[in-house]
């Protein structure tokens, strides 16, 4: 049998990784291939925007659990995380957000070399394409279009007049922010998202697609990798299953991996890249002693705080019978609608500990948190959620292998609230959420709350088993492959794994820190600039992290 070979093996065809197959391919020259291991991305509900729910739990998501912890009352708390080309961005809300300033100066302060804000920025402004902004912050021409909501729910309406109506702890209304990815972060607006006309713009729907008809791209999917082959600390190509028969693929330049936090780690401990203790106890020989590989694991939390609705208007029953056929006649002749929402419009951000930086965010959805998700399958009702998200994750877990069996999930002990600072951060999120729900704007649609409801008071030990209790996980995992210049470090500030030739990760794991908002935008220039640091030649001339111990 020949063995196919490529110059580049891209594995993970998410949001990073679509970016980077699409960038190496502009040149003719490079043979690319990109591996995902979910089916492609053609389906009705992931190409509307307010279809993804539908997604959930399908065939094109994997359910994840982070071991059970007394920091959250013993809970396994779900991880859900995409399994289809476009990666979390085909089942995302697609709000588009970079994060803050402070977060990449804080990477390049901590030795990440060349990613503080001013450095990224230009690679934010290449992946935009935004119908809205322009100027020194934004891209107008970019394979990414960002654009309004064509939809507005009066509630997201009424939520951003009751944000302008709650006083801060100082006494102080929050004000209004028309754009989150501006000079300034706090406040309340609507978001901007990842769309044109309705239609989601994942980076599979826009960066591949323009790139898919190339010869020199090749996209496989329904293939996992099971690892990555190396000889002589170089990476050579990668072992695949594919209709369950494992086939190595040769690489002559380099592997690219972009197959998310949680499995990014995974595979280079199956490849002998880790904890060499660790490996060892699977059985694994270790090539590279690399400790920081799984450590470092950080996501957002979020508390549901939802108000009951005096009447049926939120989103429930609204994807059933008549309504439903309305609601999709309507986006499939127009492109408006409910269903060319996000859902998730309106929102923000506050800085409640006084440090000047936000460190909570407000997620609205017309729902109830109780009519979806993990907390799914209470009792049915109209509700309208104002979910502060702790964008801060002080707590730091670890991903390990459970087995040295593939397809085994990784082990992931999350570890989330192990740390008071990010449980502070949430009761805090929360008391404000409840005044929000209270604000006149607001009001007039609320009959009290259903969650935390009433017999949750506003004190400290009431709020702090409720957030241990009810926190839910918002889908951001980050860090554990994380870039740096230390001996925790996984990969190097050009994004190289270090110690072994012709690997590098582009994908959210190399995050060292997680950013204080929504984790796609950031990804997405992760990928730029990987591909950017391979296309360069003097990148790939320039000498070779040091292997951490190479045996
Ligand atoms: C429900 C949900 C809502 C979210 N909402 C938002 C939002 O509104 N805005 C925002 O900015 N972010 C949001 N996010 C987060 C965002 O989607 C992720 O941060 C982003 O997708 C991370 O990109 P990635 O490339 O690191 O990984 P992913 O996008 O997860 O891509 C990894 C890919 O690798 C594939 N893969 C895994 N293992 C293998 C293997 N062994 N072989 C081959 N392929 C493999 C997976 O199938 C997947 O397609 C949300 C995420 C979820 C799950």
């Amino acid at each position: 049998m020949n063995t196919q070979a490529y110059d580049y093996i891209v594995v993970g065809g998410g949001a990073g990784g679509c970016v980077v197959a699409a960038r190496l391919s502009e040149d003719p020259r490079n043979q690319v291939l990109l591996i995902e291991e979910g089916p492609d991305d053609q389906n009705l509900f992931i190409r509307m925007n307010g279809g993804y729910f539908r997604m959930m739990g399908s065939e094109r998501t994997r359910t994840y659990h982070a071991e059970p912890s007394r920091h959250v009352a013993g809970r396994p708390i779900q991880i859900m995380q995409a399994r289809t080309l476009g990666g979390g961005h085909s089942i995302n809300a697609m709000l588009y957000i970079r994060g803050q300033r402070e977060d990449y100066d804080g990477w390049a302060a901590a030795g990440c070399e060349g990613w503080s804000f001013d450095e990224v920025l230009p690679f934010f402004r290449k992946a935009e394409g935004n119908r809205r902004f322009a100027g020194r912050l934004h891209g107008s021409d970019g394979p990414l279009v960002v654009s309004d909501n064509p939809h507005r729910d009066p509630l997201s309406e009424a939520f951003v007049k009751a944000a302008q109506q709650t006083l801060d702890d100082d006494g102080v209304p929050f004000t209004y922010n028309d754009d989150f990815n501006g000079e300034r972060q706090h406040g309340f607006g609507y978001y901007q998202i990842t769309s044109q006309r309705g239609e989601r713009g994942s980076s599979a729907r826009t960066y591949l697609k323009a790139a898919q008809a190339r010869p020199n791209l090749t996209v496989q999917t329904g293939t996992g990798v099971s690892r990555v082959l190396i000889e002589d600390l170089r990476a050579v190509g990668v072992l695949v299953k594919r209709n369950g028969e494992e086939q190595p693929i040769r690489a002559r330049r380099e592997v690219i991996l972009c197959a998310g936090t949680l499995v990014t780690p995974k595979l280079l401990m199956l490849s002998g890249i880790g904890p060499a203790a660790h490996l060892r106890e699977h059985g694994i020989q270790p090539l590279v002693d690399l400790p920081g590989v799984g450590e470092n694991f950080q996501d957002h939390l979020v508390a549901p705080v939802d108000g009951k609705l005096k009447a049926p208007i939120s989103l429930l029953g609204q994807d059933k019978g008549l309504k439903a056929l309305r609601h999709g006649l309507e986006w499939s002749l127009f492109r408006t609608g409910i269903l060319s929402s996000c859902l998730v419009e309106a929102g923000g951000f506050m800085d409640l500990d006084g440090d000047g930086r936000p460190e909570i965010q407000i997620h609205t959805l017309a729902m109830a948190s109780t009519a979806w998700g993990k907390l799914a399958g209470g009792e049915p009702a109209h509700g309208y959620s104002v979910a502060p998200c702790c964008l801060t994750s002080h707590s730091r877990g670890r991903i390990r292998l459970r087995s040295s069996n593939p397809q085994d999930p990784p082990l992931i002990d999350a570890n989330f609230l192990s740390d008071a600072r990010d449980v502070r951060n949430l009761m805090n999120g929360v008391r404000v959420a409840r005044r929000f729900l209270r604000a006149p704007a607001l009001a007039r649609y609320i009959d009290g709350e259903l969650m935390p409801g009433s017999a949750v008071g506003d004190d400290d030990a009431a709020l702090e088993a409720y957030v241990r209790a009810n926190a839910q996980n918002a889908f951001h995992p980050v860090g554990t492959c994380a870039m740096g210049s230390g001996a925790d470090a996984v990969v190097d500030p050009q994004l190289r794994v270090r110690g072994i030739q012709g690997l590098r990760i582009a994908d959210a794991s190399v995050m060292p820190v997680i950013v204080r908002g929504n984790t796609t935008a950031p990804t997405v220039m992760i990928a730029e600039r990987a591909s950017a640091f391979i296309r360069q030649p003097q990148a790939q001339a320039s000498p070779r992290a040091e292997p951490a111990l190479a045996h």
